[in-house]
């Protein structure tokens, strides 16, 4: 896949950074000196990386640690949060005509996909209804024609095409009257490519632009081309002021320079990504699903979301208190369980967590949510002082908790063994979270990071 490259440097530089408290400045140089030369290797302009990491110091440096996360972590979402930015911020949606037909037209170089772009855009519309028109207004490559043709029959969408002794702009023409009176609502009009930026090429597109003003004017870049494509995109966004950019190719062996770069060094947005040679390979362009796949880290930052979202600080510390002293009671694991219900399925967040699910013993600890309620009845039909201190659960008392919650004493039983040793297993996992370094969880999340809820 694409980006495996930079995802790798990204993730080894996240992994290195260390300690506590505030994010030094020392550290987030290195770290960020790291970002800066994979950046540069993935193809991004040197510019937009300048600027980036510019960004990225100011918001890091001088940054709180909180308990809960790793230095990593706090960088990771800065540098995720930065690069959806960079890459435009939220979705740029295709524009809609007010009145149908919303004419999009297509432009870019010679091999660039623009073809095949046009027949995939269209089975997108498709897919949601619409009922676009293909038209043909490449008439100097002899086998276009034939190509959008056979890609609307793949389709079942009808191509408008008046072969290739009329003009591209006559062409346009018609192919919009033609749309009117048979209920096309999108017209897709592709364009002629050329090898390389000329003149002629773009006088003939601003012709088709003046003739029919069509609501989207999106350029095919090859992503693979890396900076080339960013300069193609300047310099047809220069003459044309395009509307868009499609990135075709992303599927291939692209180092995402150009993913990153467009949006900055244009001003223009990327509304689609190529993702294959597949008719469906079309997707639209979000900015921060393709920041967190540059990233790699999809599943580390939903769980830094929650983590932020649920976790109290002064309460984790409390725990992390008590857990070190082997204090832990039924009434912190109260308190525990609500914490968790707060974060959604605890399986689930394990898995979350890189090597998390690897780890020994790992597998029995699963908690099915609807035992839960099961559970927490057995719990809170314990007095206080059994809460605080579990060893006074004799028979007798178990008895009188089966009975109270309306459970099995066997059940009364599984549970305070399953205590017990989830007592011994948080304590377990402190003793890793503070024991020395490279093994385990410890190796992947870093020095500082504390189990949320433990
Ligand atoms: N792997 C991959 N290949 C693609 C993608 N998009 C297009 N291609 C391939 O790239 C080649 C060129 O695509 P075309 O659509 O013919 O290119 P074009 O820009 O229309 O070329 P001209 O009509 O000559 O201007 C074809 O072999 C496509 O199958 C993509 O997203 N991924």
């Amino acid at each position: 896949m694409a980006f495996e490259g930079l995802t790798t440097r990204l993730q080894n530089v996240f992994g290195k950074l260390r300690g506590k408290g505030k994010l030094s400045e020392d550290d987030v140089n290195e770290a960020l000196r790291e970002v800066r030369l994979a950046l540069l290797e993935a193809d991004v302009n040197f510019k937009v990386v300048k600027e980036f990491i510019a960004k990225i110091k100011e918001r890091a440096v001088g940054q709180e640690v909180l308990k809960s996360f790793t230095p990593g972590m706090v960088v990771v979402e800065i540098v995720n949060k930065e690069l959806t930015e960079l890459m435009g911020g939220t979705q740029s949606k295709l524009a809609k005509a007010n009145k149908p037909p919303t004419v999009i037209m297509m432009a870019g170089l010679q091999g660039a996909g623009k073809t095949t772009t046009t027949g995939k855009l269209a089975k997108l519309l498709q897919k949601q209804n619409h009922r676009p028109l293909l038209v043909a207004c490449d008439i100097y490559r002899p086998a276009a024609i034939k190509q959008l043709q056979v890609l609307g029959d793949q389709i079942k969408a009808p191509v408008f095409t008046m072969g290739d002794q009329v003009s591209p702009v006559e062409i346009a023409k018609s192919a919009l009257a033609h749309a009117k009176e048979n209920g096309n609502d999108y017209v897709l009009i592709d364009t002629a490519g050329r090898l390389h930026i000329d003149e002629q090429l773009m006088d003939e597109l601003k012709q088709i632009v003046a003739e029919v003003q069509p609501h989207e004017i999106l350029l095919v870049v090859d992503a693979m081309t890396g900076q080339d494509a960013v300069n193609v995109a300047e310099s047809f966004h220069k003459q044309l002021e395009l509307t868009g950019v499609v990135l075709s190719k992303l599927d291939g062996d692209t180092r995402g320079g150009a993913a990153i770069s467009v949006k900055a060094v244009t001003g223009c947005p990327i509304k689609f990504a190529a993702l294959g040679e597949k008719i469906d390979a079309l997707e639209p362009f979000h900015p921060d699903r393709m920041a967190s796949r540059i990233l790699g880290m999809g599943d580390m930052l939903t769980l830094i979301e929650k983590a932020r979202s649920s976790i109290d600080e002064e309460k984790a510390k409390e725990m992390e208190k008590k857990l070190r002293n082997a204090e832990f009671t039924f009434e912190d694991f109260l308190e525990q369980m609500e914490q968790m219900k707060k974060l959604g399925p605890l399986d689930q967040l394990l898995e979350m967590i890189p090597g998390m699910n690897k780890m020994k013993g790992m597998k029995d600890f699963k908690i099915d949510d609807k035992k839960m309620a099961r559970t927490l009845a057995i719990v809170k039909s314990m007095t206080t002082e059994e809460k605080r201190k579990p060893e006074l659960l004799n028979a007798s008392r178990r008895k009188r908790i089966a009975l109270g919650s309306g459970n099995s004493i066997q059940e009364v039983n599984r549970l305070i063994k399953q205590f017990e040793d989830m007592r011994k297993m948080m304590k377990q996992f402190s003793g890793m979270m503070g024991g020395k370094g490279g093994k385990g969880l410890k190796g992947k999340l870093g020095k500082g990071f504390k189990f949320p809820f433990g």
